[in-house]
């Protein structure tokens, strides 16, 4: 047993790491959930409460929609989370509904890459999503130890928002963590899908490092969190080159950046919202690239590429950038995934590379949902 397996939907919060798991139930307060200063308000309540208070939750992308923070009546740390390999998936469940279509999705993407080639903007994150029924109700305790076992690193949660959605995944990705005056980002931006071949991992890997589009795209990611960081800092480590990060079913390229605060540096969530959204996510100019995805988009990404996590009253937190998820309800579940986009991009291959990232969550959730086609099998009969 394990306290995940407490998890209850509608009240539950869950939080884990390769070293330890968060798990909460209830909220006794809601804190104030819109970005700009939300993360210095939600602090003084925090603080205003006691020195053992944290709150854990989602931020969604848009800085305008609310966001779902609350002080939990209760929680507990706890080892980490032993993993559970997939063991059945269910039957072909047909095609998963598509927000925009494949079609759309490229056609979007060569929209974006004129705007880049008209010098507008350098880089925007496009992204998709496709909601799938579900044939059995969802296991969360179950999911969480699966993610888990693919994702040996990273961070695992799920998250109860209003409605009975439950958000879930296993990020590989820290928008920020705070430990006393120690702060740590692991930014992530130009991916290749793994082949489960290590030889082959690794060939990929090294082609990513060389790959002058990808440098540039992870470049955009790593100057803006530098820049964003350096006035809360004593020292900040900026590694000059990115590494090669895995994923479960993707390699990024990742540049793990670390600083010492100064002395009155902004609590974890504030530094958060300093950070979001960063250009691994929304582009470069923030402001440019927002108002294209508005544009081009076409949905409503929620709390998808947002962050979530868990700030305590001391300033301590951490963060994760919200995607390789899923938003859950009693009977379907909704997937997403998105790619970044810069000069050398194609909309042939910013598609299969949100195919590629939509597969970590089909894989884990097909024992719920059965394989799903996310609208591919409509585009080659189409095309
Ligand atoms: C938007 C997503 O991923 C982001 C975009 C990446 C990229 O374009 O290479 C890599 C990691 C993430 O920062 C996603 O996984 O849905």
């Amino acid at each position: 047993m394990h306290p995940v397996d407490g998890y209850a939907i509608g009240q539950s919060f869950f939080f884990g790491t390769k070293d330890a798991s968060l798990v909460a139930t209830g909220h006794s307060v809601t804190l104030p959930g819109r970005s700009g200063d939300a993360g210095m308000r939600a602090h003084a309540v925090l603080k205003s409460l006691g020195p053992n208070e944290i709150l854990v939750g989602a931020v969604p992308f848009s800085d305008t929609a609310q966001a779902h923070l609350v002080v939990p009546e209760s929680y507990q740390w706890a080892s980490a989370l032993e993993g559970q390999p997939l063991a059945v998936t269910g039957p072909q469940s047909g095609v998963g509904e598509c927000v925009p279509s494949p079609q759309e999705y490229e056609k979007s993407v060569a929209a974006a890459l004129g705007s880049i080639h008209a010098r507008q903007l350098d880089k925007v994150v496009l992204t998709r999503s496709v909601e799938v029924p579900l044939q059995r109700p969802l296991d969360v305790p179950q999911t969480l130890r699966i993610l888990r076992h693919q994702q040996s690193d990273g961070y695992v949660f799920a998250c109860e928002l209003p409605e009975r959605r439950t958000l879930l995944g296993a990020s590989p990705e820290l928008l920020i963590s705070r430990k006393g005056d120690t702060v740590r980002a692991l930014p992530l931006a130009g991916s290749r899908p793994r082949s489960g071949d290590p030889h082959v991992d690794t060939t990929r890997g090294l082609d990513l490092m060389e790959s002058d589009k990808d440098r540039r795209e992870h470049a955009f990611v790593v100057d803006t969190i530098a820049t964003a960081l350096a006035p809360y800092c004593r020292e900040l480590s900026v590694p000059t080159a990115p590494s090669v990060v895995a994923a479960s079913r993707m390699l990024h390229l990742g540049t793990v950046i670390t600083g010492r605060l100064l002395p009155d540096a902004p609590p974890a969530l504030a530094l958060a919202h300093a950070l979001h959204p960063t250009p691994a996510v929304c582009g470069t100019p923030t402001a440019t690239a927002r108002a294209v995805i508005d544009d081009l988009e076409g949905y409503d990404r929620g709390f998808y590429t947002g962050m979530v996590g868990w700030s305590d009253a001391r300033g301590n937190g951490q963060w994760a950038v919200t995607i390789r998820c899923a938003e859950a309800t009693a009977t379907t579940v909704r997937l997403y995934a998105g790619a970044g986009v810069v000069e050398g991009s194609t909309p042939e291959s910013e598609l299969a590379e949100t195919d590629a990232k939509l597969a970590t969550m089909q894989g884990v959730l097909s024992h719920y949902t059965g394989k799903v086609d996310n609208g591919r099998s409509i585009h080659t009969v189409a095309g």
